[in-house]
């Protein structure tokens, strides 16, 4: 084991530990506070400051992340063994002129041993709501002060390294928060599928896409067979638990290029690109079966669900299009109704 590597019991803690934590998580900064414009400040830093190292770290639970060096190429240290550990509880720049006659620092291990920090200056990073997540630091493996000008300067790097750590994690939520709103645009809420509108508007792409490339599409339309008898034996709640049990197993069973929507109440559709017609039957057998498997209750009621099936395919070589390939899927579908449903035609 390194000596930087030996775990010490203890280190500092601020008073508001927790918060700060928080703080660094929600930031987001150990994920994304790394990449060239990070490794531009802290060299920026080691050069304004004539020293030949410096880190930009992050001090989290027990290990401080060395998110970007110059001089000296560490990834992480114990929390213990960290300079920064000690920076991260004052208020303003924390300065060391000479390690060794400092208490606090004398016996790490990157004074004791290589390359035997003597001076070290770090520059809390804070958070817009006032927490220190790390620092922006210096080091030289000679004794020193930095003067008013560096300092100054130090600082106000740190604080450009915060306003990027600030604007990625503004720019993450807000990535986060358009998917999240694009899914809940195309998504239907009860069983987890692409709505009506989103399943059409994927089925104009396919049809386009199929025909550009010649390739086969299949689409299988999906009927829960006397859905209106089980809302009226086991009422409307019963039969929306129903409908988002099948929407998960349809979901589960169909390969990540399918798409598979709500159609209509408890109509369900599946497109299938680079599908032929009987490859299509076999998908549609082998949720047919899997939907009878499924076991749905009522209290202590076992609720029976089936569905019938029609498959449609579109020939490339023709001139099909999305209208044709949906009526032959639904003229298949009214077929297994009328041969006696729980089927596939
Ligand atoms: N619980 C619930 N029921 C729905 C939903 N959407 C549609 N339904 C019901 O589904 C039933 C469809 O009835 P029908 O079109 O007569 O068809 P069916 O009873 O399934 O009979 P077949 O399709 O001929 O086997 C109606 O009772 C609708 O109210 C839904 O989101 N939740």
């Amino acid at each position: 084991m390194a000596a930087a590597e030996q775990i010490f019991p203890t280190f500092p803690q601020p008073a508001d530990e927790q918060a700060r934590l928080a703080a660094l998580h929600r930031s987001g900064a150990p994920d994304h506070a790394s990449g060239p414009d990070f490794a531009f400040l802290t060299a920026l830093a080691a050069r304004l400051c004539g020293m030949p190292y410096a880190h930009l770290t992050l001090v989290d639970g027990d290990r401080a992340w060395i998110r970007a060096s110059v001089g000296l190429d560490l990834d992480s240290l114990p929390r213990s063994q960290s300079y920064c550990a000690w920076a991260v509880l004052g208020d303003t720049l924390t300065e060391v002129p000479d390690t060794t006659q400092d208490a606090r620092m004398a016996s790490l291990a990157l004074t004791v041993g290589a390359p035997q920090v003597r001076r070290y200056a770090g520059a809390p990073l804070w958070t817009l709501d006032g927490h220190p997540i790390g620092t922006l630091c210096v080091m030289d493996s000679h004794p020193g002060t930095l003067t008013p000008e560096q300092r100054d300067l130090l600082a106000g790097l740190a604080h450009q390294a915060m306003a990027l750590i600030e604007a990625r994690a503004a720019e993450r939520a807000l990535r986060q928060s358009e998917q999240r709103l694009e899914q809940l645009a195309t998504t239907d809420e009860l069983t987890g599928l692409h709505n009506r509108r989103s399943l059409l508007h994927r089925l104009k792409f396919e049809v386009a896409r199929a025909r550009r490339f010649r390739a086969p599409l299949a689409a299988v339309m999906l009927d829960l067979d006397h859905f209106r008898r089980i809302n009226d034996e086991h009422g409307h709640a019963t039969g929306d638990r129903v409908l988002a049990a099948v929407g998960k197993l349809v979901r589960e069973n169909v390969r990540m290029i399918d798409v598979a929507g709500r159609y209509g109440g408890e109509e369900l559709c599946l497109l299938l690109p680079n599908t032929p017609l009987i490859g299509a039957r076999k998908m549609a057998e082998t949720l047919r079966s899997r939907i009878e498997a499924q076991v749905h209750m009522d209290g202590a009621r076992r609720v029976p669900v089936t569905a019938s099936f029609g498959v449609g395919a579109i020939d490339h070589m023709a001139i099909d299009d999305a209208d044709t390939l949906l009526r032959a899927a639904e003229a298949a579908l009214y077929a297994a109704k009328a041969n006696g449903r729980n089927r596939i035609d």
